[in-house]
């Protein structure tokens, strides 16, 4: 009995000895590490966790702004490892200088990396890949297929037919007139643009039709259905709502410390959850891969393939590609294996939809609280379609509409759906005035610049005018809503041309108002800000 008191008091003071020796060795190298900045106290194993959770309710956003708002422009934090927090222009002007010789694209340090390690995501894709050659190589077959012609003309096609989809759902759940009697025509808009902007990019990017508007349309329709396979529709709302699951896990896999995720309990039933649900996703896109690989090759060579990117980066250092060259071999013009389009496939996903989203409810919410706003936007919408509601908008529509342009890039000044992106240094260097060395890990606060009075009139107006001014750019060229160097985002074009698309469209027939326009905008954030839910009220336009 005694021996076995014993034994344990062995057992708990080695714990006890242990967990002494890591609680010094953690503070040891922080009161001793280089270039201490100002920022919050952080914790062994959780880091700024418990501010982030408890005195910022998990809102990356609140936690950035809560701490330039203490500490300025320049700040730490730890997040699994300790993070420079930039928020000035002046600051990252080398990170995002426009330079094919800019060498700054590594995003994540290798101490910070074991997460997506584990994710299987490092060397894969662009979206997390840190290997220079394979990150160059996959990109340059994304940039290829996404802003190739027939690619960028789709786009449009695509905006006019699934909201030709979206209005025949709305019209049937909220503007039939015994609807409007019984106050039915209020609704959470911010769910459909999420169903709306998957769809879109899913049809965009495989070629497959999903049918998410359709799944929501059926759970909220008493007594009509969808005209849509009902096999298809759960199908489909099943791999979205695993992507949505796998999006919102990334942020754990890099700011939550192995240690915790592996033996916390709570982190552990997240991140299991998390790898499963990738298994399944994983395993779904092999199968679109292979079954368009089957397709093409059953397609003689004198009939057209179709343009969306899976066909494009499939075919593309094949003979089945316009410029092919079957004299150069050399590595760099091979076709891709399967596993690196399953890469580039999954970061089109990700990348393209949330941000896109949460940007039109961003849109529709400010439109709302500024009526004079709408009204000069529905003028010019006005007149480009000349009373017509029903013809398909064009590339040209859209390029016409300046003013619906200058209010997607003011919305996105003052409320960013990317709140910020980050970059690691690969070598020792130079940043924000201090001497940093390879590894460092930097977060640049994109809040933080879009609303600084040095590089903007009154930037904390809601003034669309100022994109209007010809040739107008903010001081010290402080918009880098898409990022900048060479991770810039790829799918900024096609972002911009379905903002636009859907907006014109949506206040060409509809007049769409916040129902309590003095409540602030309820959202989430982690990597991207996302708009949690949005009550409007909608109506058909006179
Ligand atoms: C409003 C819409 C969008 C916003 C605000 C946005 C913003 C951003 C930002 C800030 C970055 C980081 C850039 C950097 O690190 O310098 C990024 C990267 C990326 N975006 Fe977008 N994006 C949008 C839409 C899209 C769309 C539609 C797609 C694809 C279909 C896309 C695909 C990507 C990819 C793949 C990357 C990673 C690029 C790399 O690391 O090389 N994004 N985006």
């Amino acid at each position: 009995m005694i021996s076995k008191l014993f034994e344990n008091f062995n057992y708990l003071s080695l714990i006890g000895i242990a967990l002494i020796t890591y609680v010094t060795y953690y503070y040891y190298r922080y009161f001793t590490r280089i270039n201490p900045l100002p920022g919050p106290f952080p914790f062994p194993y959780f880091g700024n966790l418990p501010q982030l959770y408890i005195s910022n309710g998990g809102s990356l956003k609140k936690f950035f702004e809560t701490n330039q708002k203490k500490y300025g422009d320049l700040f730490e934090f730890y997040f699994e490892v300790r993070f420079i927090g930039l928020n000035r222009i002046e600051q990252i002007k080398k990170l995002i200088l426009a330079s094919a010789k800019n060498p700054f694209i590594k995003k994540i340090s290798n101490e910070n990396g074991q997460g997506f390690h584990e994710l299987g995501a490092l060397g894969k894709g662009i979206l997390l890949n840190q290997d220079y050659k394979s990150w160059s190589f996959n990109r340059n077959f994304f940039t290829q297929a996404i802003l190739s012609p027939r690619f960028v003309n789709e786009a449009p096609n695509l905006v006019n037919e699934l909201f030709n989809e979206l209005e025949s759902y709305w019209d049937r759940l909220y503007l039939k007139e015994k609807a409007i009697k019984e106050s039915r025509n209020k609704l959470d808009i911010s769910v459909w643009f999420n169903l709306f902007t998957n769809d879109m990019i899913f049809a965009l990017l495989t070629g497959e039709r999903f049918y998410t508007m359709a799944g929501y349309f059926n759970e909220l329709s008493d007594n009509e259905k969808a005209e849509r396979p009902s096999a298809l529709i759960d199908e489909t709302v099943k791999f979205v709502n695993a992507i949505h699951k796998h999006f919102l896990g990334l942020l754990m896999f890099q700011f939550v410390s192995p240690f915790l995720r592996h033996y916390f309990p709570y982190f552990k039933k997240k991140s299991d959850d998390i790898l499963q649900n990738l298994k399944f996703l994983n395993q779904r896109m092999d199968e679109i891969i292979k079954k368009r690989k089957q397709e093409i090759e059953d397609t003689p060579l004198d009939k057209p393939l179709p343009s969306d990117f899976l066909t494009s980066v499939i075919v593309a250092n094949t003979p089945r590609d316009v410029n092919y060259n079957k004299i150069d071999d050399k590595e760099a013009n091979r076709p891709m294996t399967d596993l690196e389009i399953r890469g580039i496939l999954f970061d089109g996903i990700i990348g393209g939809t949330d941000t896109t989203a949460n940007t039109v409810s961003y849109i529709i919410y400010y439109l709302s609280l500024y009526p004079d706003v709408k009204k000069k936007m529905l003028d010019e919408i006005d007149r480009n379609f000349q009373g017509d509601k029903k013809r398909p908008i064009t590339r040209k529509d859209i390029n016409n509409l300046k003013y619906c342009e200058a209010v997607i890039k003011e919305v996105s000044r003052i409320f960013p759906v990317v709140n910020s992106f980050p970059r690691c240094l690969e070598n020792p260097d130079e940043i924000a005035g201090y001497q940093w060395p390879a590894d460092t890990m930097l977060r640049i606060n994109i809040d933080a610049m879009n609303l600084n009075e040095d590089y903007w009139d009154e930037p904390n107006k809601f003034n669309p005018d100022r994109w209007m001014v010809e040739g107008f750019e903010p001081k010290k060229k402080a918009f880098v809503m898409f990022g900048g160097g060479l991770r810039l985002c790829p799918g900024r074009k096609l972002a911009m041309l379905e903002l636009g698309g859907l907006i014109a469209l949506i206040y060409r027939k509809y007049d769409i108002d916040v129902i309590d326009k003095k409540a602030p905008l309820k959202t989430e954030s982690s990597i991207i800000t996302a708009c949690s839910e949005l009550l409007v009220e909608i109506k058909l336009r006179n």
